[in-house]
């Protein structure tokens, strides 16, 4: 578990979307989306729950102010991860309201996710492949602190992102 916590990651789904998750602490996510059906959107301080499934095998898991529900396992050893994202039909039908730093439009969500409609939800179960790794140690404010924008992720990886 002390591995996994302070892990920032960058991956890449089967379907061709590239996120990019932080794990903070020990209850808490920022995470950045960099590609897919909800590309642009970044939060900080999403609470979540972790487990050890078993060695070097984690799952996390969250509902978020969209309504949206998230679990995903991360398979270090392997360099691989899977995700299941529970859309609410309303992030589906109209995904560039969420598309924001969500840290800042908390109310529109809730107001949404009661205004639109809920079912069916959109369930995507994706593996993805890890493509970058790190442990930057915990409560790091500048691992994920602006948005995400084409080429960030390669910056990263690339070793050029950080000053
Ligand atoms: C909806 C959030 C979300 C964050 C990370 C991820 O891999 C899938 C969904």
């Amino acid at each position: 578990m002390k591995n996994f916590i302070g892990t920032q990651m960058i991956y890449t789904y089967a379907n061709g979307w590239e996120y990019e998750i932080y794990i903070k602490n020990e209850d808490t996510v920022d995470y950045r989306i960099h590609s897919g059906m909800v590309g642009g959107r970044w939060v900080k301080e999403q609470k979540m729950h972790l487990v050890e499934l078993t060695k070097g095998v984690y799952k996390i898991s969250w509902t978020e102010p969209t309504g949206t529900d998230v679990s995903l396992n991360f398979m270090l050893e392997d360099n691989k991860m899977h995700g299941v994202i529970f859309f609410p039909k309303w992030v589906h039908d109209h995904s560039e309201i969420t598309v924001c730093y969500q840290n800042d439009y908390i109310d529109l969500m809730e107001e949404s996710r009661e205004k639109y409609e809920t079912y069916p939800k959109d369930v995507v179960d994706e593996f993805a492949a890890i493509t970058y790794v790190k442990n930057v140690g915990v409560n790091n404010e500048n691992i994920i602190s602006e948005a995400p924008y084409k080429g960030m992720s390669d910056e990263i990886r690339a070793g050029s992102f950080y000053k």
